[in-house]
């Protein structure tokens, strides 16, 4: 690892840590126990050790409450997941819709440049309006609201009101197919259905109408009670009723529904469920990860407070769809008074200049977004400051995949002195376990430091902390915390629960990732997945790493895929790269030679993958994410049906001939 540490460099500190909202905290913290908490670090180990810590945030922030608790932290019924604040009584909505004002909350806003403003007070009221509808319709606290929708103003309506009645809520994008909803629907049954009938994507219009037909029919055998038809995202007209679909509204004709009535907000226990986020199984149903509305309420605004120092002034524009957990994660934002973007729509069209103006323009003070668009501006030869002068801009977060060194130190050069930043975490907690600590540095390709509450800790394959030692393994965490979801739905005995995250180690979690720690800095870096942890002749590594190597390659290939194979009759793993050509290049033996002689150089001998392949496409899940594991399963001889979660199962088809690779190489030109 020495060498990949010794690439990372000091790119960012804070210029005054003590204004950051952490340092307060810190400071209240010491005052009300009479610690001496010194940094970051110091009140990270208080936090991971004394649940006092979590009693602090609540006081701190300000949460609203009707009952308070009787205690922290009690255990629960499923062992490893207690139950948190019990007696209290409280609602995710009436937390998050605590504004009531006429500043802006939420900017709705479609790639084709049609901008819609609604203000606090708007937005209490469009709750309003809508939950009158629900619970005039019959929704009850424990029901299920699902949605497929684009990111936009109503899905925050939706979701609020069904949070205000202690209704579930689950979305979909719009872009996954009717069998991946159907295969989370039908788990979930939802009692009201959503949905959109036709958007627009890169510019493409496209009618949702089919797919939801198929959609709604088939839930209808498992409870769907209504349909509400969203209006069109292009001309914004109501949507036309189809033949055949029994209780089907138009969402005028739904709300029209509705009396009239207040909003209310229903008190209910800290671990009461809401959202229901799925696991990216790539072949297979998606478990139902149900996350608490106190856990996310809670952890949702420490993040947004001591993360990212959000305030009342502040506008925050995560790229997202509702299929992904930042979508989820970004709510409580509202909490602290501040805008919220929602973006619907590709950030290429019609350009991405004209994207990363409309950041500038729009005043986004908090950018959320991912390690394959920054490179993107990169690849494009775009310098951000001669498009505009980002004046208002002071975070960048970069989630989703590991942000490789080069990437980290072109993008904070690129667009100067704003807190760039890369977090990791996941659907599983909807939270970061690693996460932007603004009174601490940055170090380009790192991760700045363990989140507040989160016991992570580094362990090898023998359980042992490895965390000090500058030594790869797996990140767990310790200790239990309000995101852990609730439960998984349809779960009976919490037998999956149990294996997807404490199987290897009982009462500790393993979230699957290979992390390791750099003890100069501090910084954490993600090397990979574990399960995709490459391990030629017992060298274990992540591709991670091949990928921050490869980044020098950027004009050559569009993307790679790096994975082990190791089928049963052979002895040893050894490591497949794929490479994806960008349009007009050649895959030469002389590419290859200089690709190897890289990645020696870089890293070592011993991660020089076996074998390099051109390959015309590598699969990627809906929420952008590439799939390492099924190529690996493939190559080592599974035959995988791809789920719904594949945005291009097709790729994966590619993959098959590589699993009988002596006869592969006996073709002329194959091996490389
Ligand atoms: C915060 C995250 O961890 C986001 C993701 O990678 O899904």
């Amino acid at each position: 690892m020495e060498a990949q540490f010794a690439q990372s460099r000091l790119i960012w500190a804070p210029k005054d840590p003590s204004r950051t909202h952490v340092e307060g905290f810190r400071k209240i913290v010491n005052r009300k126990h009479g610690l001496n908490l010194k940094d970051y670090h110091d009140l990270h180990k208080y936090s991971t050790t004394d649940y006092t810590f979590w009693q602090d945030l609540w006081e701190y922030l300000g949460i609203i409450y009707s009952v308070p608790p009787d205690k922290i932290i009690i255990p629960g019924k499923i062992k490893e997941v207690p139950e948190w604040f019990p007696g209290a009584r409280l609602n995710y909505a009436e937390n998050i819709l605590r504004h009531n004002g006429d500043s802006i909350a939420l900017t709705g806003a479609r790639e084709t440049g049609q901008l819609k403003h609604v203000t606090f007070r708007q937005l209490r009221e469009l709750v309003r309006e809508m939950a009158a509808a629900m619970r005039v319709h019959g929704l009850q606290k424990g029901d299920r609201v699902a949605a497929i929708i684009t990111n936009h103003i109503d899905v925050v309506v939706i979701a609020m009101a069904a949070a205000s009645i202690g209704a579930l809520f689950s979305s979909t994008a719009t872009d996954m197919g009717a069998q991946g909803v159907l295969d989370r629907y039908r788990q979930v049954k939802p009692k009201l259905i959503f949905a959109e009938t036709e958007v627009i994507y890169a510019t493409k219009t496209i009618d949702l109408v089919p797919k939801v037909i198929t959609v709604v029919k088939d839930l209808q055998n498992h409870g769907l009670e209504a349909t509400i038809l969203l209006p069109s995202a292009k001309t914004e007209r109501e949507a036309h009723i189809p033949t055949g679909i029994p209780n089907c509204y138009t969402l005028r004709q739904f709300l029209a529904r509705g009396d009239n009535r207040p909003l209310a907000f229903e008190q209910l226990p800290f671990n009461h469920p809401f959202f229901i986020l799925y696991s990216s199984g790539t072949t297979g149903v998606p478990k139902c990860i149900v996350h608490s509305a106190g856990g996310l309420i809670l952890n949702g605004m420490k993040e947004h407070v001591l993360s990212y120092d959000i305030g009342p002034d502040d506008t925050y524009f995560q790229y997202t769809t509702p299929g992904w957990m930042m979508w989820n994660s970004i709510l409580p934002g509202l909490s602290q008074g501040a805008r919220l973007i929602a973006y619907d729509g590709s950030p290429f069209h019609p350009s991405l200049p004209a994207f990363l103006k409309f950041v500038n323009d729009q005043g986004v003070t908090i950018f959320g977004t991912g390690p394959r668009f920054l490179a993107e501006i990169q690849a494009q030869g775009i310098d951000p400051h001669k498009l505009a002068p980002f004046d208002s801009l002071r975070t960048i977060m970069s989630t989703g995949a590991p942000l490789t060194n080069q990437v980290f130190e072109w993008a904070q050069e690129a667009f100067g002195n704003v807190h760039l930043t890369s977090v990791s975490g996941g659907t599983d907690i909807c939270a970061g376990f690693c996460s932007a600590c603004p009174s601490l540095p940055t170090y380009s390709g790192e991760l700045q430091g363990k989140a507040l509450g989160m016991a992570v800790e580094i362990w090898d394959v023998h359980g042992k902390n490895v965390e000090d030692t500058g030594t790869p393994g797996e990140l767990v965490c310790v200790r239990p915390h309000p995101t852990m979801p609730v439960f998984f739905w349809g779960d009976e005995n919490n037998e999956k629960y149990r294996k997807a995250y404490f199987d290897m180690w009982p009462g500790v979690w393993r979230q699957g990732d290979f992390i390791v720690k750099n003890p100069k800095t501090k910084g954490y870096i993600i090397l990979g997945r574990s399960d995709g942890v490459l391990n030629p002749s017992g060298v274990r590594f992540g591709s991670a790493e091949i990928y921050a190597v490869l980044d020098q390659f950027r004009d050559d290939f569009d993307d790679t895929l790096c994975v082990g194979q190791r089928r049963p009759e052979d002895k040893d793993e050894r490591v497949l790269l794929f490479c994806k050509m960008r349009p007009g290049v050649k895959f030469t033996p002389e590419l290859v030679q200089r690709v190897k002689s890289a990645i020696r150089q870089a890293l070592s001998a011993r991660h020089v993958p076996s074998y390099i392949f051109e390959i015309e496409d590598i699969p990627y899940t809906v929420n952008n994410k590439r799939i390492e594991i099924a190529v690996k399963q493939i190559v080592s001889g599974s035959n995988l049906k791809p789920s719904g979660t594949v945005a291009n199962p097709e790729s994966l088809k590619l993959y098959y001939k590589f699993r009988h690779l002596e006869q592969l190489l006996k073709e002329p030109k194959a091996k490389l």
